[in-house]
Protein backbone atom coordinates (compact mmCIF):
# COMPACT_ATOMS: atom_id res chain seq x y z
CA UNK A 1 0.00 0.00 0.00
CA UNK A 2 1.45 3.36 -1.13
CA UNK A 3 2.10 6.10 1.67
CA UNK A 4 0.01 9.12 1.08
CA UNK A 5 0.79 10.90 4.83
CA UNK A 6 3.83 9.72 7.24
CA UNK A 7 4.25 11.89 9.80
CA UNK A 8 7.15 11.05 12.33
CA UNK A 9 7.38 12.43 15.77
CA UNK A 10 5.50 15.37 14.43
CA UNK A 11 5.86 18.46 17.50
CA UNK A 12 4.11 21.70 17.81
CA UNK A 13 4.38 24.02 19.93
CA UNK A 14 2.65 27.74 20.92
CA UNK A 15 4.28 29.73 23.10
CA UNK A 16 4.78 27.76 26.02
CA UNK A 17 2.21 25.29 24.99
CA UNK A 18 3.20 21.69 23.49
CA UNK A 19 0.10 20.81 21.59
CA UNK A 20 1.60 18.25 19.31
CA UNK A 21 4.28 15.67 21.14
CA UNK A 22 5.10 13.60 18.76
CA UNK A 23 2.41 12.51 16.32
CA UNK A 24 3.39 8.99 14.62
CA UNK A 25 1.01 8.11 11.67
CA UNK A 26 0.72 6.64 8.15
CA UNK A 27 -2.39 7.20 6.10
CA UNK A 28 -2.37 4.77 2.82
CA UNK A 29 -3.77 5.10 -0.43
CA UNK A 30 -7.58 5.18 -1.16
CA UNK A 31 -8.42 5.19 2.49
CA UNK A 32 -11.01 7.20 4.50
CA UNK A 33 -9.03 8.25 7.85
CA UNK A 34 -10.97 9.40 10.76
CA UNK A 35 -9.15 11.87 13.23
CA UNK A 36 -10.55 12.68 16.21
CA UNK A 37 -10.17 13.79 19.38
CA UNK A 38 -11.55 16.60 21.84
CA UNK A 39 -11.68 20.21 21.48
CA UNK A 40 -8.16 21.68 21.47
CA UNK A 41 -6.53 18.22 21.01
CA UNK A 42 -4.75 19.20 18.12
CA UNK A 43 -6.39 17.85 14.86
CA UNK A 44 -6.27 21.15 13.09
CA UNK A 45 -3.34 21.99 14.12
CA UNK A 46 -1.72 18.52 12.57
CA UNK A 47 -3.74 19.38 9.31
CA UNK A 48 -2.65 22.92 8.92
CA UNK A 49 1.05 22.04 9.30
CA UNK A 50 0.39 19.05 6.44
CA UNK A 51 -0.61 21.87 4.43
CA UNK A 52 1.91 24.40 5.04
CA UNK A 53 -0.48 26.94 6.61
CA UNK A 54 1.71 26.29 9.90
CA UNK A 55 4.83 25.34 11.00
CA UNK A 56 6.28 22.54 12.46
CA UNK A 57 8.31 22.62 15.88
CA UNK A 58 9.69 19.04 15.44
CA UNK A 59 9.71 15.57 13.63
CA UNK A 60 9.32 15.49 10.00
CA UNK A 61 5.88 14.08 7.81
CA UNK A 62 6.09 13.06 4.08
CA UNK A 63 2.97 13.64 2.01
CA UNK A 64 3.06 11.29 -1.21
CA UNK A 65 6.46 10.88 -0.66
CA UNK A 66 7.25 14.48 -0.54
CA UNK A 67 9.33 15.61 2.32
CA UNK A 68 7.81 18.49 4.60
CA UNK A 69 10.62 20.86 3.35
CA UNK A 70 9.41 20.23 -0.13
CA UNK A 71 6.20 20.42 -0.51
CA UNK A 72 5.53 22.49 -3.65
CA UNK A 73 5.59 19.30 -6.23
CA UNK A 74 2.26 17.44 -4.55
CA UNK A 75 0.45 21.00 -3.44
CA UNK A 76 -1.50 20.55 -6.51
CA UNK A 77 -3.23 17.17 -5.41
CA UNK A 78 -4.19 18.02 -1.83
CA UNK A 79 -7.09 19.61 -1.70
CA UNK A 80 -8.40 21.14 1.69
CA UNK A 81 -11.40 22.47 2.77
CA UNK A 82 -11.02 26.43 3.46
CA UNK A 83 -12.09 28.55 6.74
CA UNK A 84 -15.66 29.18 5.82
CA UNK A 85 -14.77 32.73 6.57
CA UNK A 86 -12.40 32.76 3.93
CA UNK A 87 -15.10 32.65 0.62
CA UNK A 88 -15.93 35.63 -1.21
CA UNK A 89 -19.12 37.55 -0.32
CA UNK A 90 -19.70 39.48 -3.48
CA UNK A 91 -19.12 36.23 -5.59
CA UNK A 92 -22.12 33.85 -6.70
CA UNK A 93 -21.66 30.17 -5.78
CA UNK A 94 -20.42 28.98 -9.27
CA UNK A 95 -18.89 31.90 -10.43
CA UNK A 96 -16.70 31.63 -7.18
CA UNK A 97 -16.24 27.97 -8.09
CA UNK A 98 -15.04 28.60 -11.19
CA UNK A 99 -12.93 31.30 -10.59
CA UNK A 100 -11.31 29.04 -7.41
CA UNK A 101 -11.01 26.09 -10.13
CA UNK A 102 -9.04 28.16 -12.44
CA UNK A 103 -6.45 29.20 -9.67
CA UNK A 104 -6.33 25.37 -8.56
CA UNK A 105 -5.99 24.47 -12.83
CA UNK A 106 -9.35 22.48 -12.61
CA UNK A 107 -10.22 21.64 -15.76
CA UNK A 108 -13.94 21.28 -16.03
CA UNK A 109 -16.56 23.02 -17.86
CA UNK A 110 -18.96 25.31 -16.69
CA UNK A 111 -22.04 22.51 -16.31
CA UNK A 112 -19.58 20.59 -14.43
CA UNK A 113 -19.24 23.35 -11.99
CA UNK A 114 -23.21 23.42 -11.62
CA UNK A 115 -22.58 19.32 -11.22
CA UNK A 116 -20.17 19.62 -8.59
CA UNK A 117 -22.56 22.38 -6.64
CA UNK A 118 -24.85 19.27 -7.02
CA UNK A 119 -22.92 16.65 -5.65
CA UNK A 120 -22.26 18.80 -2.29
CA UNK A 121 -26.30 19.56 -2.25
CA UNK A 122 -26.30 23.32 -3.39
CA UNK A 123 -28.47 22.71 -5.97
CA UNK A 124 -30.58 26.17 -6.76
CA UNK A 125 -28.06 27.99 -5.42
CA UNK A 126 -25.67 28.05 -8.52
CA UNK A 127 -26.26 31.90 -8.98
CA UNK A 128 -27.33 33.30 -5.50
CA UNK A 129 -24.64 35.40 -3.84
CA UNK A 130 -22.14 33.86 -1.20
CA UNK A 131 -23.27 36.58 0.98
CA UNK A 132 -26.87 35.00 1.08
CA UNK A 133 -25.73 31.67 2.08
CA UNK A 134 -26.67 29.80 4.99
CA UNK A 135 -23.95 28.51 7.67
CA UNK A 136 -24.73 25.01 6.21
CA UNK A 137 -24.65 26.38 2.32
CA UNK A 138 -20.86 28.32 3.36
CA UNK A 139 -19.66 24.42 4.34
CA UNK A 140 -21.20 23.22 1.85
CA UNK A 141 -19.37 25.27 -0.61
CA UNK A 142 -16.01 24.65 1.03
CA UNK A 143 -16.39 21.23 0.71
CA UNK A 144 -16.71 21.71 -3.20
CA UNK A 145 -13.90 24.08 -3.03
CA UNK A 146 -11.30 21.06 -1.20
CA UNK A 147 -12.68 18.93 -4.28
CA UNK A 148 -10.96 21.50 -7.10
CA UNK A 149 -8.24 20.56 -9.39
CA UNK A 150 -9.03 16.55 -8.75
CA UNK A 151 -7.17 16.22 -6.02
CA UNK A 152 -6.02 12.87 -4.90
CA UNK A 153 -5.62 14.07 -1.16
CA UNK A 154 -9.04 15.24 0.09
CA UNK A 155 -8.46 16.78 3.69
CA UNK A 156 -11.87 17.70 5.35
CA UNK A 157 -11.69 19.06 8.89
CA UNK A 158 -15.56 18.88 10.05
CA UNK A 159 -17.21 18.94 7.00
CA UNK A 160 -20.81 17.80 8.38
CA UNK A 161 -21.10 20.13 11.65
CA UNK A 162 -23.90 22.57 11.27
CA UNK A 163 -25.39 20.39 8.67
CA UNK A 164 -28.87 19.15 8.73
CA UNK A 165 -28.97 15.88 9.34
CA UNK A 166 -30.23 14.87 5.22
CA UNK A 167 -27.44 17.20 3.68
CA UNK A 168 -24.54 15.32 6.37
CA UNK A 169 -25.98 12.27 4.92
CA UNK A 170 -25.20 13.23 1.56
CA UNK A 171 -21.72 14.53 2.22
CA UNK A 172 -21.05 11.19 3.32
CA UNK A 173 -22.55 9.52 0.25
CA UNK A 174 -19.55 12.02 -1.30
CA UNK A 175 -17.07 10.59 1.07
CA UNK A 176 -17.59 7.35 -0.09
CA UNK A 177 -18.13 8.02 -3.65
CA UNK A 178 -14.60 9.92 -3.79
CA UNK A 179 -12.99 6.69 -2.07
CA UNK A 180 -14.52 4.87 -4.69
CA UNK A 181 -12.70 6.94 -7.40
CA UNK A 182 -9.55 6.41 -5.61
CA UNK A 183 -8.87 9.54 -3.65
CA UNK A 184 -7.54 9.27 0.36
CA UNK A 185 -9.45 11.37 2.42
CA UNK A 186 -8.60 12.56 5.92
CA UNK A 187 -11.93 14.00 7.91
CA UNK A 188 -12.17 15.11 11.25
CA UNK A 189 -14.98 15.32 12.96
CA UNK A 190 -17.01 15.07 16.44
CA UNK A 191 -19.66 12.94 14.95
CA UNK A 192 -18.53 9.60 15.98
CA UNK A 193 -21.06 7.61 14.29
CA UNK A 194 -20.21 9.31 11.36
CA UNK A 195 -16.44 8.37 11.79
CA UNK A 196 -17.78 5.11 12.43
CA UNK A 197 -19.95 4.82 9.01
CA UNK A 198 -17.29 6.08 6.71
CA UNK A 199 -13.78 5.53 8.15
CA UNK A 200 -11.45 2.60 7.44
CA UNK A 201 -9.09 3.81 9.79
CA UNK A 202 -9.29 5.82 12.92
CA UNK A 203 -6.74 7.39 14.88
CA UNK A 204 -7.90 9.05 17.95
CA UNK A 205 -5.45 12.11 19.40
CA UNK A 206 -4.85 12.56 22.88
CA UNK A 207 -2.04 14.31 25.13
CA UNK A 208 -0.60 15.68 21.25
CA UNK A 209 -0.05 12.25 20.46
CA UNK A 210 -1.78 9.13 18.92
CA UNK A 211 -3.32 7.30 21.53
CA UNK A 212 -5.49 4.81 19.72
CA UNK A 213 -5.57 3.50 16.17
CA UNK A 214 -7.22 0.96 14.42
CA UNK A 215 -10.45 0.16 11.98
CA UNK A 216 -13.40 1.03 14.07
CA UNK A 217 -14.33 -2.33 14.57
CA UNK A 218 -10.45 -2.98 15.92
CA UNK A 219 -10.70 -0.05 18.16
CA UNK A 220 -14.49 -1.25 19.28
CA UNK A 221 -13.75 -4.64 20.13
CA UNK A 222 -10.08 -4.34 21.33
CA UNK A 223 -11.25 -4.94 25.04
CA UNK A 224 -8.78 -5.33 27.40
CA UNK A 225 -11.08 -7.23 29.98
CA UNK A 226 -13.78 -9.26 29.97
CA UNK A 227 -16.24 -6.91 31.56
CA UNK A 228 -19.73 -7.19 29.68
CA UNK A 229 -21.93 -4.22 29.27
CA UNK A 230 -25.50 -6.00 29.61
CA UNK A 231 -28.93 -3.92 28.47
CA UNK A 232 -31.86 -5.32 30.49
CA UNK A 233 -35.19 -4.84 30.20
CA UNK A 234 -37.33 -5.84 33.47
CA UNK A 235 -40.59 -4.64 35.03
CA UNK A 236 -39.97 -3.55 36.99
CA UNK A 237 -37.59 -1.28 35.58
CA UNK A 238 -34.18 -1.54 37.13
CA UNK A 239 -33.16 1.71 38.71
CA UNK A 240 -29.69 2.24 40.24
CA UNK A 241 -30.98 1.83 43.65
CA UNK A 242 -33.31 -1.00 43.29
CA UNK A 243 -29.81 -2.83 41.38
CA UNK A 244 -28.18 -1.66 44.83
CA UNK A 245 -30.29 -3.36 47.11
CA UNK A 246 -31.07 -6.21 45.74
CA UNK A 247 -27.04 -6.99 44.93
CA UNK A 248 -26.42 -6.25 48.26
CA UNK A 249 -26.69 -9.98 49.33
CA UNK A 250 -25.20 -11.15 45.49
CA UNK A 251 -21.62 -13.19 45.87
CA UNK A 252 -20.56 -10.84 42.56
CA UNK A 253 -20.28 -7.33 41.79
CA UNK A 254 -22.88 -5.53 39.34
CA UNK A 255 -22.45 -2.13 38.66
CA UNK A 256 -24.89 0.00 37.26
CA UNK A 257 -23.81 1.86 33.91
CA UNK A 258 -26.67 4.43 32.75
CA UNK A 259 -30.88 4.20 32.12
CA UNK A 260 -31.30 3.99 28.11
CA UNK A 261 -35.43 3.16 27.98
CA UNK A 262 -37.20 0.93 28.50
CA UNK A 263 -33.38 -0.77 29.17
CA UNK A 264 -30.79 -0.65 32.45
CA UNK A 265 -27.40 -0.91 31.06
CA UNK A 266 -25.34 -2.29 33.75
CA UNK A 267 -21.34 -3.96 34.24
CA UNK A 268 -20.22 -7.12 35.29
CA UNK A 269 -16.80 -8.90 35.36
CA UNK A 270 -17.84 -11.68 32.67
CA UNK A 271 -19.88 -14.14 31.70
CA UNK A 272 -20.36 -16.10 34.29
CA UNK A 273 -21.92 -13.43 36.35
CA UNK A 274 -23.96 -12.96 33.35
CA UNK A 275 -25.79 -15.77 34.05
CA UNK A 276 -25.61 -15.03 37.71
CA UNK A 277 -27.38 -12.04 37.38
CA UNK A 278 -30.00 -13.45 35.10
CA UNK A 279 -30.35 -16.26 37.35
CA UNK A 280 -30.60 -13.61 40.60
CA UNK A 281 -32.76 -10.96 39.26
CA UNK A 282 -35.59 -13.99 38.63
CA UNK A 283 -35.43 -15.48 42.10
CA UNK A 284 -35.97 -11.63 43.32
CA UNK A 285 -39.47 -11.68 41.83
CA UNK A 286 -38.10 -9.84 38.64
CA UNK A 287 -39.85 -10.56 35.01
CA UNK A 288 -36.63 -10.49 32.80
CA UNK A 289 -37.79 -9.53 29.38
CA UNK A 290 -34.66 -9.13 27.43
CA UNK A 291 -30.66 -9.23 28.01
CA UNK A 292 -28.33 -8.34 25.84
CA UNK A 293 -24.97 -7.64 25.09
CA UNK A 294 -24.13 -3.88 24.76
CA UNK A 295 -21.42 -3.67 22.11
CA UNK A 296 -18.78 -0.75 22.97
CA UNK A 297 -19.27 2.23 20.69
CA UNK A 298 -16.39 4.65 19.29
CA UNK A 299 -17.56 7.34 21.54
CA UNK A 300 -16.95 4.59 24.35
CA UNK A 301 -13.59 4.09 22.99
CA UNK A 302 -13.36 7.64 22.79
CA UNK A 303 -14.21 8.60 26.54
CA UNK A 304 -11.55 5.46 27.36
CA UNK A 305 -8.45 6.55 25.70
CA UNK A 306 -8.26 10.34 27.72
N1 LIG B 1 -2.16 30.03 16.23
C1 LIG B 1 -2.24 29.56 17.47
N2 LIG B 1 -1.63 30.18 18.49
C2 LIG B 1 -1.67 29.70 19.74
N3 LIG B 1 -2.35 28.58 20.09
C3 LIG B 1 -2.99 27.92 19.13
C4 LIG B 1 -2.99 28.37 17.75
N4 LIG B 1 -3.71 27.50 17.01
C5 LIG B 1 -4.16 26.56 17.87
N5 LIG B 1 -3.74 26.81 19.13
C6 LIG B 1 -4.00 25.99 20.32
O1 LIG B 1 -3.63 24.67 20.01
C7 LIG B 1 -4.54 23.75 20.62
C8 LIG B 1 -5.07 22.80 19.57
O2 LIG B 1 -5.95 23.51 18.71
P1 LIG B 1 -6.62 22.82 17.44
O3 LIG B 1 -7.42 23.89 16.77
O4 LIG B 1 -5.59 22.15 16.66
O5 LIG B 1 -7.55 21.74 18.14
P2 LIG B 1 -8.68 20.83 17.49
O6 LIG B 1 -8.41 19.45 17.92
O7 LIG B 1 -8.78 21.08 16.03
O8 LIG B 1 -9.95 21.38 18.25
P3 LIG B 1 -11.52 21.49 17.81
O9 LIG B 1 -12.09 20.12 17.91
O10 LIG B 1 -12.07 22.41 18.85
O11 LIG B 1 -11.57 22.07 16.42
C9 LIG B 1 -5.60 24.58 21.32
O12 LIG B 1 -5.25 24.69 22.68
C10 LIG B 1 -5.48 25.92 20.64
O13 LIG B 1 -5.83 26.95 21.51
Amino acid sequence: MNEVIHAAGLKKRFGSSDVLNGIDLTIYEGEVFGFIGHNGAGKSTFINILTGIINKSGGSFTIMGAPDQNLDKVKSKIGVMPDISNLYDQMRGVQFLHYMGKLAGDKRSKQDYIALMKDVGLEGAERKKIKSYSFGMRKKICIAQALLGNPELIILDEPTSGLDPESAINIRKLITNLQQQGKTILLTSHNLDEIDKVSDRVGIISDGIIKKLGTPSELKHNNTTNEINAAIRTSPGLTSEKLAELSATWDFEVQFVSSKKPYSVVKVKDDNDLAKLSKELIHSGIQLFEIRIEQQSLEDVFINSK
